[in-house]
């Protein structure tokens, strides 16, 4: 059985194109996934329609998690909330609860498994902070435990957050662009973290992402999107700096200046990923596109 098995999903956004366009995959348990494209391709769409948090249009097939419907023809059943337990959403941004405890943000991903008054009053048993401990030791920040959320680092943030869901027991992990804010040394941290959890608990990953050198690093495999539609699927090494200039067209090139600055400052700091200059006709590290608070979802 898939991890991940997609059929046919369309969305359509009232007033807007299609941003999805009968995408079809299949992930198998186990995978990790690098999901790239421009702004705008669909990635984050995508993932949210995976997580079932939207439905897409009527017209749509389906999308299965391990084999449980998460929607089917753009109804998304009320028993997701269920098979949501097995799947481990982090987003770019707005992660954690920012006013309370490090520990306390992660033993939320226990939320779904014990009593809603449990949770909602922040009662907690020994073993399950015991288990939150020992995901922040694997994720390497344990000495942060007591610290108010938001007085992490964004990297730090984003390791919390999985941390969230090795607690949270998730057989899936969709992780929408984790590093698009982050430094490269802070980037490299969060994608190990991922990989680790994919690599040592067999945890299917699903991670979109804009720079192209870190999904070569990190991901066998990659699907490459453009205007709603996957025009590549395979072999990350197998993704051409032809095909990468053309996916990203003039966002190759288009670093704004807290990008540059942040280049500047990470080459002093650290080296590179992938050394071999501009391999895939993006600058090293370089996202490929701005982020603005608007391209964010609402949730
Ligand atoms: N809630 C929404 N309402 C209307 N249109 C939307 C909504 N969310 C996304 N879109 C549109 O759907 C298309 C795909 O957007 P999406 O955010 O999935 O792309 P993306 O590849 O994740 O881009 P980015 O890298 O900028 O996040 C875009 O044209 C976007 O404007």
């Amino acid at each position: 059985m898939s991890a991940i098995s997609v059929q046919a999903l369309s969305k359509t956004f009232s007033g807007n194109a299609k941003a999805l366009k009968e995408i079809s995959l299949t992930i198998e348990e186990g995978e990790m996934v690098a999901l790239i494209g421009a702004s705008g391709s669909g990635k984050s769409t995508l993932i949210r329609h995976v997580a079932g948090l939207v439905s897409g249009d009527r017209s749509s097939g389906e999308i299965r998690v391990h084999g449980n419907l998460i929607q089917r023809s753009g109804r998304i059943p009320r028993k997701v909330r269920q098979h949501r337990r097995h799947i481990g959403v982090v987003f770019q941004q707005f992660n954690l609860i920012g006013r309370l405890s490090v520990l306390t943000n992660v033993l939320m991903g226990v939320l779904g498994t014990a009593p809603a008054f449990r949770t909602i009053f922040g009662i907690f048993t020994k073993s399950e902070k015991r288990s939150a401990l020992q995901a922040l030791e694997r994720v390497g920040i344990e000495s942060h435990a007591d610290k108010r959320a938001d007085k992490l680092s964004g990297g730090q943030q984003q390791r919390a957050a999985i941390a969230r869901t090795i607690v949270q027991g998730a057989r899936v992990i969709l992780a929408d662009e984790p590093i698009a804010s982050l430094d490269p040394a802070s980037s490299r941290k969060v994608m190990d973290n991922l990989s680790r959890v994919n690599r040592d608990d067999n945890v299917t990953v699903l991670v979109s992402l804009h720079q192209v050198d870190y999904a070569i690093q990190y991901c066998p495999r990659t699907i490459a999107m453009r205007d709603g539609q996957i025009v590549f699927d395979g072999a990350s090494d197998k993704l051409t700096p032809a095909f990468l200039q053309e996916l990203y067209g003039a966002e190759s090139v288009k670093l704004t200046n807290e990008e540059k600055q942040r280049e500047t400052f990470a080459e002093a700091e650290v080296k590179p990923v992938n050394t071999p200059e501009t391999p895939h006709g993006l600058p090293v590290g370089a996202q490929a596109k701005t982020v603005t608070p608007e391209t964010q979802f609402v949730q």
